[in-house]
C-alpha cells in the first residue's frame, strides 16, 4: 500500500460517534459538609425545588441524552426515586437511581457499573451544578461525538492563582512557591463527557483520589480537550453560592414571566 493510499483524506478524518446514545451520570450522595448542616446537598431546596431535580431537568433539557442515572446518598435511594416519580422529566429521558460511595469518585464508579449495554457517550454530571444551560451540555455532548475522547466544559479565570508550599506549618501564613500564568488556567465545571470506553477504563485503572473525572483520563495518557463552560454553571459549595443561586434562578423565572 503506497503511504497515499494509506493516509487518504477519510481515514485522517477524526473519529466520529454519529450514531451514538448518550447518558448521564449525576454523582448527588454527598453531604454538603461545606454548605452547613441539613439534608444532603442534592435534596435541599433551591428555588422550593431539590436541588437534584433542577440538575436532572437541566440535563434532561437535551434531546440528545435519553438516559440519567442518579447516585444517591447511600441510605437514600428509595427517597430520590420518589421525588424523581414526583418531578416531571421530558418524555425522551429515562431515569435509573442507584446508592452512592463514600468519595465522588466511588460514587460516579457505581453510576458507571448501573448504565445498560446500548449508551457509548457518557456525561458525569453534579448535582451540585444545578443551573447549568442546555447548551453547554450539548456544546459537550458534540465535541465527543466529533470523536474526543474525554471533553471539559471550563472557563478562564477572573483571580490571579498561587502555588502554596506543601509543608507549610498549619495555622501560619503559607509560603508561595509559583504563580502559575493565569491566561494558560481553566476553572473546570461540569458536566463531562466521555466516550464511555475511555472513562469505564479510567475509573478501572486509576486508584488515588482525584477531585474530577477528566484528570483519570489524562493519567491513562489520552487527549482531554477544553470547552467554553458557563457562568451559571457553577458550584453550589458554599452558602453564599446558594445565595447566588436562588438569585439566577428567579432572574430565569422573571425573565420566562412566571
Ligand atoms: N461521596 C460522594 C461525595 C460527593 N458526591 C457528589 O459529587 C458532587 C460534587 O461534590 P461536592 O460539591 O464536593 O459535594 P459534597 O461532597 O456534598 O460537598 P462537601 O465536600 O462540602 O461535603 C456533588 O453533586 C455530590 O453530591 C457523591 O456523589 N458522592
Ligand atoms: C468535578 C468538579 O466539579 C470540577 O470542578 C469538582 O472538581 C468537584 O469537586 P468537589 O470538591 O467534589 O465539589
Amino acid at each position: 500500500m503506497s503511504d497515499e493510499s494509506r493516509h487518504s483524506p477519510a481515514q485522517m478524518l477524526p473519529h466520529t460517534r454519529a450514531n451514538t446514545r448518550t447518558a448521564v451520570v449525576i454523582p448527588a450522595a454527598g453531604r454538603g459538609v461545606r454548605l452547613g448542616p441539613g439534608a444532603p446537598k442534592a435534596l435541599r431546596a433551591l428555588g422550593g425545588t431539590p436541588m437534584l431535580i433542577h440538575a436532572v431537568r437541566a440535563m434532561a433539557a437535551s434531546r440528545r441524552v435519553s438516559l440519567v442515572v442518579v447516585v444517591a446518598p447511600p441510605d437514600g435511594a428509595a427517597e430520590v426515586k420518589s421525588l424523581l416519580d414526583a418531578h416531571a422529566l421530558p418524555e425522551w429521558t429515562d431515569f435509573l437511581v442507584v446508592p452512592g460511595g463514600e468519595s465522588r469518585q466511588e460514587s460516579v464508579r457505581l453510576g458507571l457499573d448501573a448504565l445498560p449495554p446500548e449508551y457509548d457517550i457518557v456525561l458525569v454530571h453534579d448535582a451540585a451544578r444545578p443551573l447549568v444551560p442546555a447548551d453547554t451540555v450539548d456544546t459537550v455532548i458534540e465535541a465527543v461525538r466529533e470523536g474526543a475522547p474525554a471533553v471539559v466544559p471550563a472557563l478562564p479565570l477572573a483571580d490571579t492563582v498561587k502555588q502554596v508550599d506543601p509543608a507549610a506549618v498549619p495555622g501560619e501564613p503559607e509560603p508561595v512557591v509559583a504563580t502559575p500564568e493565569r491566561a494558560r488556567l481553566r476553572a473546570v465545571q461540569t458536566p463531562q463527557g466521555f466516550d464511555r470506553e475511555t472513562l469505564v477504563r479510567a475509573h478501572g485503572t486509576v486508584t488515588e483520589n482525584v477531585t474530577d473525572d477528566a484528570s483519570m483520563v489524562e493519567q491513562l495518557g489520552l487527549s482531554v480537550v477544553v470547552v467554553p463552560g458557563h457562568e451559571e454553571a457553577f458550584k453550589v459549595t458554599r452558602p453564599l453560592d446558594l445565595v447566588l443561586a436562588e438569585a439566577v434562578l428567579a432572574r430565569r423565572r422573571l425573565n420566562d414571566g412566571f
